[in-house]
């Protein structure tokens, strides 16, 4: 097992008229499970691809435990990759497709037999270990493929390519729980691909977020919802997105249309260091909008346009001069009319990048 580096890595289809993936020089650790996650056309694919050495990228260098693989055909990469859609011989046994991975590299008997065994009780594939693959459904047929990819004890990673596409909504919780049971027992690095953030993110330790070819931000699963650093990211992950409001930063205060929301701090460091004057876009999750009932920084009165009454809570839509706003609250009465809304957890973006927070106006603070 080894740590997969890439160093300025990019590719392109069309001979550089356009960057399928931007070059970049990342590391996926050894032994961690995480998950690409990003919207259809992002890259993902052909990221994958360029790991597991389907695809020579048109720019950089791929590592692999230190050794240069750039030019290695994927065989010999010691990489299991798993696709959207079950590749299997179809007139061989399950038991045969699980054990092929490792038969073809010479395991002893008695080890091929326990490792199919092993992953044919995590995936429930026991019953079925005798019979033929093409008399199994498609969503059976796609398991055995996951198995395949599992089976073999030592690969240095495992890429997973949207591998639970053709599954039954309902087996992919248990699936997903699996998969983790398994990654827990043989610690591979697991790469997994997907475009659906629940998948992503109860399932990965890391999640990595591609966007128009390049890695936004990477993080565990809270700090992906707690802290985005990239508006994309604020909108990609939690249901519904990030509100996000146009504004405008004046002597360091924060206006939305003519109303001051709060005060402008500048991430990082030096500490103290202020925003410069300027647009803006303020960031906040309805999660952390709270309805009050007197104004209070940081935060804005708006206009309520309406209440969805979701049963395990509300969301309360707003029409701010910004734009719109949506609060997940507690259900519970809502008043019509103007309401008044806090922010925890807001944040502030130009270009797209998370530049600072927004904190409360001196004078204003409970
Ligand atoms: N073989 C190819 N030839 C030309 N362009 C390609 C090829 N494969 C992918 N692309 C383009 O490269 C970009 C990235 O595609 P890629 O398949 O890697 O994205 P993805 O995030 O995996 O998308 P999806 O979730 O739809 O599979 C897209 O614009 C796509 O049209």
């Amino acid at each position: 097992m080894a740590d997969i580096h890439l160093d300025e890595v990019g590719h392109s289809y069309d001979g550089g008229r356009t960057h399928a993936l931007a070059p970049m020089t990342w590391t996926w650790s050894d032994g961690r499970a995480y998950a690409l996650l990003g919207p259809s056309g992002c890259g993902k694919t052909t990221l994958l691809n360029i790991i597991s050495g389907l695809l020579t990228p048109s720019a950089g260098r791929v590592h692999l435990g230190g050794r240069d693989v750039t030019g290695i055909p994927p065989a010999g990469r010691n990489i299991a990759q798993v696709f959207q859609f079950p590749v299997l011989y179809e007139e061989m046994s399950v038991y045969d497709n699980l054990a092929f991975p490792l038969r073809n590299r010479r395991y002893p008997k008695a080890e091929v037999d326990q490792r199919v065994r092993t992953v044919a009780r995590l995936l429930g594939l026991e019953e079925v270990l005798g019979r033929r693959s093409r008399r199994l459904d498609p969503g059976r047929q796609q398991i055995v493929s996951l198995g395949r990819g599992l089976v073999r004890p030592e690969v240095a990673a495992v890429l997973l390519d949207e591998p639970l596409t053709v599954i039954d909504p309902a087996l992919k919780w248990t699936l997903r729980s699996k998969l983790k049971e398994i990654h827990r027992d043989t610690r591979h690095t697991l790469i997994y691909v997907t475009h659906d953030q629940t998948e992503a993110l109860t399932f990965a330790d890391e999640v990595v977020v591609l966007k128009d070819g390049a890695i936004v931000q990477s993080g565990e699963p809270a700090e992906l919802f707690l802290s985005p650093a990239h508006e994309f990211v604020g909108h990609f992950i939690g249901s519904p997105g990030m509100n996000v409001l146009d504004a405008a930063i004046e002597r360091g205060v924060v206006r939305v249309g003519g109303t001051p929301a709060g005060l402008a701090v500048a991430d990082g460091a030096p500490a103290g260091r202020t925003l410069s004057d300027g647009p803006v876009r303020l960031g906040v999750r309805p999660e952390f909008v709270r309805v009050v009932p007197v104004p209070r920084s940081p935060g804005l009165s708006a206009q309520v346009t309406g209440v969805d009454r979701m049963g395990s809570h509300h969301l309360v839509h707003a029409r701010a001069e910004g734009g719109t706003l949506v609060a997940k609250t507690e259900p519970g009465g809502v008043a019509e009319g103007t309401g008044h809304f806090h922010f925890e957890r807001a944040y502030l973006f130009r270009d797209e990048v998370r530049c600072g927070t927004l904190a409360a106006l001196e004078g204003t603070a409970p």
